[in-house]
């Protein structure tokens, strides 16, 4: 566990190529914490900010579907520390909500051959202690809450990467083991907003559509007015 880093990412990228296999990368602090699409992330005292480093030998499709692997393992990380599912949720593509605030974000990166060797690094934020105030977030999106405001449960940083670190083993080997064709029907299970109008947004285009199912490859599917639309990368609204 690192005292202060400018971001675990980028920590994960100075360090990739020099470290023999998978390794967690974990900081008590973020000076320079980011986020999705170029936005930052704070990184108020006592959440939990860690980037997992992977070796995938899989093609960019495949590695991409690590958001959801990752997605699941922080649910069951949240289902563990709390002892209650009541409240939790996935948010296309990989955010977590609790009683409909964002508490939990991923970013994935792939950081491209080192030595020869493609690798991915999958930040993980989480809202343990501090929720940044709504006004630190984009207009219209989910406003953030932390663990500790939803639920009374304090848990550690320490004690939170033991619980993701455990359930995100569980979630590669199955998926690794079998594909992604399980993990997608456990993350639909838990999918907030199925069956919606919900809304997607790239930088340039808006997509309002009926969540109807997430795809074989990912892809979030809206019904539209204009037909059957699959998205690859975007942001949603509710
Ligand atoms: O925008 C999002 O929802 C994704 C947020 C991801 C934040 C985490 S904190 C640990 C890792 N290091 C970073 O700089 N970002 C990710």
């Amino acid at each position: 566990m690192l005292a202060e880093v400018d971001s675990t990412n980028a920590e994960a990228a100075r360090l990739a190529g020099s470290l023999p296999g998978p390794e967690w990368i974990c900081a008590l602090r973020q000076t320079a914490g980011r986020g999705r699409r170029g936005r930052a992330w704070a990184n108020p005292q006592g959440n939990f900010s860690a980037t997992l480093l992977l070796m995938p030998r899989e093609a960019p499709q495949v590695v991409a579907l690590r958001s959801f692997v990752s997605a699941l393992a922080l649910y069951d990380a949240f289902a563990l520390a709390t002892g209650r599912i009541e409240g939790l949720a996935l948010k296309w593509p990989n955010d977590v909500l609790l009683n409909g605030g964002k508490v939990a974000g991923i970013l994935l990166e792939s950081l491209g051959p080192r030595r020869g060797v493609a690798h991915l690094a999958i930040g993980f934020g989480v809202n343990l202690a501090v929720a940044p105030g709504a006004g630190e977030v984009e207009p219209g999106a989910v406003p953030p809450v932390s663990l500790l405001s939803e639920t009374g449960v304090s848990v550690a940083p320490e004690a939170f990467l033991d619980l993701l670190a455990g359930a995100y083993a569980e979630h590669e080997a199955r998926f690794v083991t079998y594909g992604f064709a399980p993990l997608r029907e456990a993350w639909l299970a838990r999918a907030a907003r199925l069956g919606e109008v919900i809304t997607a947004r790239t930088g340039t285009t808006e997509t309002v559509g009926r969540f109807e199912t997430v795809d074989e490859a990912g892809n979030l599917i809206l019904a539209t007015r204009a037909g059957r639309q699959a998205i690859a990368a975007a942001d949603v609204f509710f």
